[in-house]
């Protein structure tokens, strides 16, 4: 599975809609690529909470429409990285979440037909007393995906950035099926060495390949961190950026993760 990895960089003087033009052509260039990854909330202003609301659209509005389009013309699976998820201004309060407030990080996973195939709303939310609990929902569910490629069906897992603190998420993604976790991030450059520490934990201890991809570039004074990284379900870092924009680019095979389940058997030892 050749799996690209796009690291944006960008600061809070580029416009969202030069970003979004800027992101889909780099999505397009990325012709060898099985499976591309973007980061989270790279369209809306990335940890700008003030401006979620503005930009927050609908898994068809604009964002994801443009990355589709680009994954069309290069006939691969993208994970469009997560939008704002707004619920839309007449949607009924059913269909608003339990705090009503009918908006999510949301991660959309486009097929090779630029169709979507998959959306995670991030279950953890990050912020503490500000950011993502206070203005958004909580997503409630587990999502996996199937990607049909040359050698054969794999199933990925989803979650979002912070969602890497919470090993219970991707045991339970285990337990679904899959083999290859994809997580999209805003990690910021204070914390980067937990990010690929628990980025190589919850691949050794899952035995399963871990695909990072974190953003650069500072977004309200915030620095990201960058690092996005490709990680074997051995425990191998296949490859790893640095602090700036950077495309990974990563032949992952599958098999060695595949073989090294069978030779080191550890997950048939657990005890719930
Ligand atoms: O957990 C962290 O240190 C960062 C998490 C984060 O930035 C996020 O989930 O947006």
């Amino acid at each position: 599975m050749r799996v690209h990895v796009l690291q944006l960089a960008y600061d809070d003087d580029e416009p969202v809609a030069a970003r979004v033009e800027r992101a889909a052509a780099l999505v397009s260039g990325q012709r060898d690529a099985d499976l591309v990854v973007l980061p989270e909330l790279w369209a809306p202003t990335g940890m700008n909470y003030d401006l979620w609301t503005a930009h927050a659209e609908s898994v068809d509005g604009p964002t994801v429409a443009a990355v589709a389009e680009a994954a069309k013309a290069i006939g691969a699976y993208v994970h469009a990285g997560s939008i704002v998820e707004t619920a839309g201004p007449d949607a009924p309060p059913e269909a608003r979440g339990p705090q009503g407030r009918g908006l999510w990080n949301t991660s959309v996973l486009i097929g090779p037909e630029g169709d979507t195939l998959a959306t995670y709303r991030k279950v953890h939310r990050f912020g503490f007393a500000s950011g993502e609990p206070q203005l958004m929902e909580a997503g409630e569910q587990l999502v996996t995906a199937d990607l049909d490629l040359p050698d054969g069906r794999v199933r990925i897992g989803l979650a979002t950035c912070y969602d890497i603190r919470f090993p219970e998420q991707f045991r339970r993604l285990l337990d679904a099926g899959a083999e290859v976790f994809v997580v999209p991030a805003a990690w910021p450059a204070r914390r980067v060495a937990h990010w690929t520490l628990l980025g190589r934990a919850r691949a050794v201890e899952n035995q399963c390949t871990v695909v990072q991809c974190n953003t650069a570039g500072t977004h309200a004074g915030v620095a990201m961190g960058g690092h996005s990284q490709v990680v074997d379900g051995t425990g191998v870092v296949l490859a790893e950026a640095g602090d700036g924009e950077e495309v990974l680019v990563v032949d992952v095979d599958l098999d060695v993760t595949r073989r090294w389940r069978a030779d080191f058997p550890v997950l048939a030892d657990r005890r719930l």
